[in-house]
């Protein structure tokens, strides 16, 4: 790693726990497939993996990264290990970590039934405007994961109230392009890990560790050569807002829609150019679900801002705390982006008073 980088040995840490983590995911979710298991019918495959990659994170960070005390603020609680029946979800977390971290090789450790309960435990930090805090998405894009599509293991860090770093572990997308999805001749590696610290840049390498290259997002500065981003889920954005953002802007491509902050990594290398998120109202966003893919983006040139056009503020606990929805895009088409976004919100809500 580059000298000057003042968080390296966390970069160093960051890195190597979400690789560790996508491991044990990517052993549940070619189970899922095998089995042909579906979200529907049964969720346990889905919670195991939350549980194990989230308990590997943090057992890995509390390893290798030994400077202050140690708080995490990830998304899983213990709640479902409490349910009637979860004895035996108990077991194959134990079992399936276990497996993981033996094949790893990195660490000889075994972890006992009560030794996962209190791992998990670890994640329920706050977080804050003080002090250091890990912040963890075990696995972003859970329905993308069920489904065999898209998912993110995102790893940031919290530094007085501000994102420092930020890694997002994307096992199934490709290394270079999200252009190369379908799995074309191109011959694409799948498995990308994105990483940033402030002031220093982003980058990407491979998941099984070929030499980062530093990225950035596109230079592209007019809206009609531009393509945009969202969620898959039309549940967690509004798709017919997003249609009339891009209208207003003049975008001539289809959305782009796929599960996971792997969205901020391929905006960040300039997959596309914009990435437009607007949750249902009453939606409350989690800091877990944007930290790490946030500086990804800012450190590769982008900015990343509510639709307001305010910085996302991660200092305010596990919550974020901002007006309607998340834009980012690069600094040529953010002006014209934010335009647009607020005109079709005026619009919308127009709308909705005359009904
Ligand atoms: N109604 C809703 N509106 C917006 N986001 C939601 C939502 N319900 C869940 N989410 C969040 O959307 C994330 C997935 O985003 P995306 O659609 O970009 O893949 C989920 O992360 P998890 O999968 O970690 O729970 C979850 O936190
Ligand atoms: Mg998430
Ligand atoms: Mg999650
Ligand atoms: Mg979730």
């Amino acid at each position: 790693m580059a000298s000057g980088n003042p968080y390296a040995a966390e970069l160093a840490a960051a890195k190597k726990a979400v690789t560790l983590a996508a491991k044990l995911c990517q052993t549940v979710q070619q189970d899922i497939m095998h089995s042909g298991v579906q979200a529907k019918a049964d969720k346990s495959p889905v919670t195991v993996a939350d549980y194990g990659s989230q308990i590997l994170v943090g057992f890995s960070l509390k390893m290798d990264v030994s400077s202050g005390p140690f708080s995490l603020v990830a998304e899983e609680a213990l709640d479902e290990l409490r349910k009637d029946g979860a004895e035996e979800i108990l077991e194959d977390i134990t079992d399936l970590v276990n497996e993981t971290i033996f094949d790893d090789g990195s660490y000889n450790i075994s972890f006992t039934k009560e030794g996962i309960l209190s791992a998990i435990d670890d994640g329920k930090s706050e977080g804050g405007p003080s002090g250091r805090h890990w912040v963890l998405d075990p696995i972003d894009g859970t329905k993308g994961f069920l489904r065999g599509d898209q998912y993110a293991i995102a790893l940031a860090l919290l530094d007085e109230g501000k994102v420092v770093l930020g890694v997002l572990a994307c096992p199934n997308l490709p290394l270079s392009s999200i252009n190369n999805i379908n799995g074309n001749s191109s011959g694409d590696k799948v498995g990308a890990l994105f990483s940033a610290t402030i002031g220093c840049g982003a980058q990407v390498e491979s998941l099984d560790g070929s030499p980062p290259q530093k990225i950035s997002v596109c230079s592209i500065d007019n809206p009609v050569n531009a393509s945009f981003f969202e969620s898959y889920e039309s549940a967690h954005s509004m798709h017919d807002l997003t249609r009339s953002i891009a209208e207003k802007l003049g975008v001539q491509a289809p959305p782009v829609r796929i599960d996971s902050q792997a969205k901020y990594g391929a905006l960040a290398r300039g997959d596309g150019a914009i990435y437009l998120r607007f949750p249902h109202k009453g939606y409350r966003e989690k800091i877990w679900d944007h930290a790490g893919g946030s500086i990804v983006v800012t450190e590769a040139g982008g900015i990343v801002t509510d639709a307001a056009g305010k910085d996302l503020d991660f200092s305010k606990g596990r919550f974020l705390d901002l007006d309607t929805g998340i834009i980012a895009t690069n600094k040529e088409l953010m002006p014209s982006l934010l335009k647009a976004v607020q005109e079709a919100i005026k619009e919308t809500n127009q709308a909705a008073s005359l009904l």
